[in-house]
This record gives C-alpha cells, sequence and structure tokens, in this order.
C-alpha cells in the first residue's frame, strides 16, 4: 500500500545541505499498525507528512498503492490524501470558532453528499465517541483528551483506509492516552484500519506491529 524506496528529502541553507529524510526504504501494508520513533528532530514528523502528501520529497520514490505520488499533480494528491488519509495531530488542530459537531462535519463538506446523509455520519461518530452530549460545545470548552477524541473523529468521518497520528497523546495523561490507544487497536483489528503513529512512548509504541526508529534523518532498524 505505500512503499518509500531510497527516498530522501533535504533542505539548503547557505550552501549547506541538511538532510531531513535520508535514504528511507519502508513498506506498510494494508492493515499494519507502525510506530515511528525517534529523539527530537530525527524526523519522524517529516516523514509522516511526507507519507501523508503534506510534504514534497527530494530524490527517491514513493508509491501509493502502486501509484507513483511524486508523478502527480497537486490535485491528484490531494484527491488521494482525502479518499485514504485521516490526519490525527498532538495538538488537536481543531476549529475554535466551529462546535464538536461542526468539527467533525467538515471534512465531509469537501465531499459530495447531501445534508441529511451528512448528519447521519456525524451522529454516528458522536454516538461511537460518546459525545452526543457535548456537541454544541467549543474546543476551549472540552479537555484535552476529549479535545483529541474529537480529532479523531474527525479524521474518521471520511472513513479513510489509514489513520496518520503524530503523536496522539503527547498532550494527554496516561488514562486518556491508554483510551486513545484502545481505539487504535480497535480500529485496527475490527474495521482494517492502517495505523501509523509517531510516539515517544514505549508503551504506546508497544500497542503497533512492528517499531521504526529514526536517527538523524536515517531508519535505523
Ligand atoms: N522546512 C524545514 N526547513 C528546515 N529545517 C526543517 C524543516 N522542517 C523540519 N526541519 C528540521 O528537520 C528536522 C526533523 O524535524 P521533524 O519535525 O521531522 O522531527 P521530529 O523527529 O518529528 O521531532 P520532534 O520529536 O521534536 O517532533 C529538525 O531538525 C527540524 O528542525
Amino acid at each position: 500500500m505505500i512503499e518509500l524506496a531510497n527516498l530522501s528529502k533535504w533542505v539548503k541553507a547557505g550552501g549547506n545541505q541538511t538532510f531531513l529524510l535520508k535514504d528511507i526504504n519502508l513498506k506498510i501494508d494494508k492493515g499494519d499498525f507502525v510506530s515511528i520513533m525517534g529523539p527530537s528532530g530525527s524526523g519522524k514528523s517529516t516523514l509522516l507528512n511526507v507519507i501523508g502528501m503534506l510534504d514534497d520529497y527530494d530524490e527517491g520514490q514513493y508509491l501509493f498503492d502502486g501509484e507513483d505520488v511524486g508523478g502527480l499533480k497537486e490535485k491528484a494528491k490531494q484527491s488521494l490524501h482525502k479518499d485514504h488519509i485521516g490526519f490525527v495531530f498532538q495538538a488537536y488542530h481543531l476549529i475554535d470558532e466551529l462546535t464538536v459537531y461542526e468539527n467533525i462535519e467538515t471534512p465531509l463538506l469537501y465531499q459530495n453528499m447531501k445534508s441529511a446523509e451528512r448528519k447521519a455520519i456525524v451522529a454516528d461518530m458522536l454516538d461511537r465517541f460518546q459525545m452526543v452530549g457535548k456537541k454544541d460545545l467549543f474546543p476551549a470548552q472540552l479537555s484535552g483528551g476529549q479535545q483529541q477524541l474529537v480529532g479523531i473523529a474527525r479524521a474518521l468521518v471520511a472513513n479513510p483506509d489509514i489513520i496518520l497520528a503524530d503523536e496522539p497523546t503527547g498532550n494527554l495523561n496516561s488514562k486518556q492516552g491508554e483510551e486513545i490507544m484502545d481505539i487504535f487497536t480497535r480500529l485496527n483489528k475490527e474495521d482494517g484500519v492502517t495505523i501509523i503513529q509517531v510516539t515517544h512512548s514505549e508503551k504506546n509504541a508497544a500497542y503497533g506491529h512492528r517499531i521504526i526508529n529514526l536517527l538523524d534523518a536515517r531508519i535505523e532498524n
């Protein structure tokens, strides 16, 4: 499903070339659950953003379902992203001015969908995450754990087959963190959703099937 071959990304400043990713070779199959670990600055978020097609790369190849991502126009990339990928961020990235309901609904507004269908899907998400009673609240009125549940509900609402999560439990206490990891485990086992998470926590990394260690822009293992 995801295949990176000799992929590199760099920045140039004052004649110096700094690698953000160097010679990355990585295969991730449908239904996999992968944890990306490594010290701060080792390139974890960059790798996740490249996989999520939010960032470009400079060399090598990225095949997504056999399609060469490097050869795609921006619009085609956006549409691949929209159809397949749900992103979960450490800082939630919810829209402050929108209610819980509206935040979850946002990705569906970019799809050709009738309003009644949209309502049914959002209602189902609210139900699934036990947030029905909170649907008219704004993000600032929720705890961090609840905000992250909204972030996950928003990532799932368009029915992606891949979840990319950048330190999804980074701002949460350990009980809230476990809840998020349990949700990922269920999504992976029961719905076959592919999960790729960046984490600093050994405990959370162990929820995955395998761990990829980054060090200085390279994969170590
Ligand atoms: N656009 C950019 N221009 C220059 N340097 C960048 C750019 N983006 C990232 N970097 C640098 O690349 C390195 C890798 O960044 P990245 O955010 O991927 O690390 P990380 O492993 O996710 O770190 P953390 O655990 O602290 O989030 C860092 O040293 C960062 O400063």
